[in-house]
C-alpha cells in the first residue's frame, strides 16, 4: 500500500499498532502465521502492523487492508533492525508501507546514515520511513533527516539509556517535547493497558504492542512465573 505521510498519521494517530513477530526456531515462526496473527489484530481494531521479514512483510501486505510497517531483522546484536540500503530497499519492495530502520548512532555495517536510509527510501522506493530510536540525539536526528514517524524501539536496548519497566515515558515526553510535530510512537515494553493509556498521555502519537499481545511464548512465561 503505497500512502502519503499524511494518510498514515491520520490513521494511526491515538491508535494501537501491533508487531507480530515470532523469533528463530519458534514454532509461530512462518509467514502465513504471522500474517493471520496480523489479520487477528486488526479484526481487533489494530490500526497498523508490524512484521519482520521479507516473506512476513509479503505474505502480510496480501491478508491485511491497515498499513504495514515492514523490517528486516538481520542477526541480534549491534545495529540488526534493516540495518543497511541493501535490507532497506528490499523490505520496500517487499510492498511495506512503512520500511523500519535502526536510527540509533552506532555505525552501520555499509556505511550508510538515517539520512541515506531516508533518501533511498523516500526518494527511490516511495516508501514511508519509521526511526527506531534509542535517545533523544537518534530522534533528532532521523527528525532532521525526515523520518515519517519516530519510535522509542530501541531505548533500553542499547547503551544510551537504561530499560525501564514498561514503555521509558521519559523518553517519550522529552521527544514528544522537543520535536513538535515529529510524532512520536510509543514501542518497547508496553505490556499493560495502562502502559498503554500512560504512554499516550506522555505525548506518544500511536502505541505499539507486541510481545503482549503477539508472543504466546512469552506470555505463558509470565502466567509460569508469576505461579512460583
Ligand atoms: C528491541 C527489538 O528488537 N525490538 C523489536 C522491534 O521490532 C521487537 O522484537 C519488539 O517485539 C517490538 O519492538 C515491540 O516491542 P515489545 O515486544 O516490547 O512490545
Amino acid at each position: 500500500m503505497t500512502q502519503s505521510a499524511d494518510d498514515l498519521l491520520t490513521r494511526t494517530a491515538g491508535q494501537l499498532i501491533v508487531s507480530c513477530q515470532a523469533y528463530p526456531g519458534e514454532p509461530m515462526r512462518t509467514p502465513d502465521t504471522m500474517a493471520r496473527v496480523a489479520a487477528a489484530a486488526v479484526q481487533g481494531g489494530a490500526a497498523a502492523v508490524r512484521v519482520q521479514g521479507l516473506d512476513d512483510v509479503r505474505a502480510t501486505v496480501a491478508t491485511v487492508d491497515v498499513p504495514v510497517i515492514g523490517l528486516w531483522k538481520d542477526g541480534d546484536t549491534g545495529v540488526f533492525i534493516t540495518p543497511t540500503l541493501r535490507h532497506a530497499r528490499a523490505v520496500g519492495e517487499a510492498g511495506a508501507t512503512v520500511v523500519a530502520v535502526d536510527a540509533t548512532k552506532r555505525p552501520r555495517a555499509d556505511g550508510s546514515t538515517v539520512r541515506d536510509l531516508v533518501r533511498l527510501l523516500h526518494d527511490e522506493c516511495g516508501v514511508l520511513v519509521m526511526a527506531d530510536c534509542d535517545d533523544l540525539t537518534s530522534a533528532v536526528e532521523a527528525a532532521e533527516a525526515g523520518a515519517d514517524l519516530l519510535g522509542t524501539t530501541l531505548a533500553g536496548y542499547t547503551d544510551a539509556r537504561p530499560a525501564t519497566q514498561g514503555p521509558d515515558l521519559d523518553l517519550l515526553r522529552t521527544v514528544a517535547r522537543e520535536l513538535p510535530g515529529h510524532p512520536v510512537v510509543a514501542e518497547g515494553r508496553v505490556h499493560t493497558h495502562e502502559h498503554a493509556r500512560a504512554a499516550l498521555d506522555a505525548g506518544a502519537h500511536a502505541v505499539c504492542v507486541g510481545t503482549a499481545i503477539t508472543h504466546p511464548t512469552s506470555l505463558t512465561r509470565w502466567f509460569v512465573e508469576a505461579m512460583h
